[in-house]
């Protein structure tokens, strides 16, 4: 059985896509929540969706395929606080956006199985309701420790996930994950301040923010050794794909009243600052628009 940990946005999405496909599951929330979803789906449909039991971290029962749908900060400490819940052959699915959360030496103690990924699904949760906002999308995964066998947990969480309607799941190998991951990167360096600073949904970012945009798309592909063409369409679709959507940081900064240091910008844009850093390239774009995200919203 699965269990998503942590009921927000990309939690809920996943925790309703399930239910609709009569799967059993478990979540956990830190706040007590109605274990009742109002999912309004990409097509419109709408569903109240029940059937799921809400634990804290402490009552969850044993769990055999965790699916970590955190921001990146919290993911470790997520992590943390349910593992005396994980078996020995239990499997761990991270989705966070951003990179450099899980450079940290205690991942190293936990024995599981280990699953990376990224993916291109979007959805918004607004005063209780669930919006989908992408037509589905795609995940992108690998294992942490590279070239592992992939566990029978980890086969049928895996499994499970494609089953979705409108989730596809792409295995790759390391290599293969780190180039959609630096993809994905760029899509949110250019996403997720910006529609943040304007307060506006990802479909108006680049009208608003024509400059800055190609500039990021310019430098971050030159920082992580992208090609430049299909970067810049690879942003272009994500931008079109999620029209609709308030990005994730959006959620943060409006709805949470979260401060610019507690949101996932440290891991998008920061990454790709520190990245630059360590090798000497000169990122205008990148720092101008981290600058203004960080002063706006201190
Ligand atoms: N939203 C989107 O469209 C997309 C999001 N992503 C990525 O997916 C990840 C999740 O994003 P999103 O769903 O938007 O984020 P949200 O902030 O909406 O949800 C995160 C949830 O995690 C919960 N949480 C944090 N720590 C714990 C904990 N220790 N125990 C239990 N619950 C916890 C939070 O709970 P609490 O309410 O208590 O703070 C919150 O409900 C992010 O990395 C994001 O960048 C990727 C693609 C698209
Ligand atoms: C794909 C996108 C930009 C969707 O909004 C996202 O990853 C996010 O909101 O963080």
């Amino acid at each position: 059985m699965i269990t998503v940990l942590g009921l927000g946005s990309i939690g809920s999405l996943l925790s309703c896509k399930l239910r609709l496909n009569s799967c059993r599951l478990n979540v956990i929330s830190r706040l007590s929540r109605n274990a009742e979803i109002n999912y309004k789906e990409y097509n419109g449909l709408e569903h109240t969706i029940k059937g799921f039991e809400v634990h804290t971290a402490e009552s969850i029962p044993p769990i055999q395929q965790l699916i970590i749908a955190t921001k990146a900060s919290d993911a470790l400490p997520a992590l943390e606080s349910v593992r005396d819940k994980l078996n020995e052959d239990s499997s761990v699915l991270f989705l966070q956006n951003g990179l450099g959360y899980l450079n940290h030496s205690k991942l190293k103690t936990f024995n599981q199985q280990l699953l990376i990924s990224n993916t291109n699904i979007a959805a918004t949760l607004v005063n209780g309701k669930l919006i989908e906002s992408s037509n589905g999308g795609t995940f992108n995964v690998t294992t942490y420790t590279p070239s592992q066998a992939l566990t029978k947990n980890s086969e049928g969480l895996l499994h499970t996930l494609a089953s979705l309607d409108g989730i596809d799941v792409k295995m790759v190998d390391n290599k293969d994950f780190l180039n959609t991951a630096h993809l994905k990167l760029v899509a949110n360096c250019s996403i997720n301040a910006l529609g943040s600073i304007h307060n506006c949904k990802n479909g108006d970012v680049y009208q608003l923010n024509k400059d800055l945009v190609e500039g990021v798309i310019n430098e971050a592909s030159t920082v992580l050794c992208l090609d430049e063409k299909s970067t810049r369409d690879y942003v272009l679709n994500v931008l079109q794909s999620t029209k609709d959507n308030y990005n994730s940081t959006h959620r943060d900064i409006y709805q949470r009243g979260k401060r610019a240091s507690e949101t996932e910008i440290e891991y998008i844009n920061g990454h790709i600052l520190r990245e630059a850093d360590l090798r000497g390239i000169n990122t205008p774009y990148n720092r101008y628009i981290y600058d203004d995200f960080m002063c706006k919203f201190k």
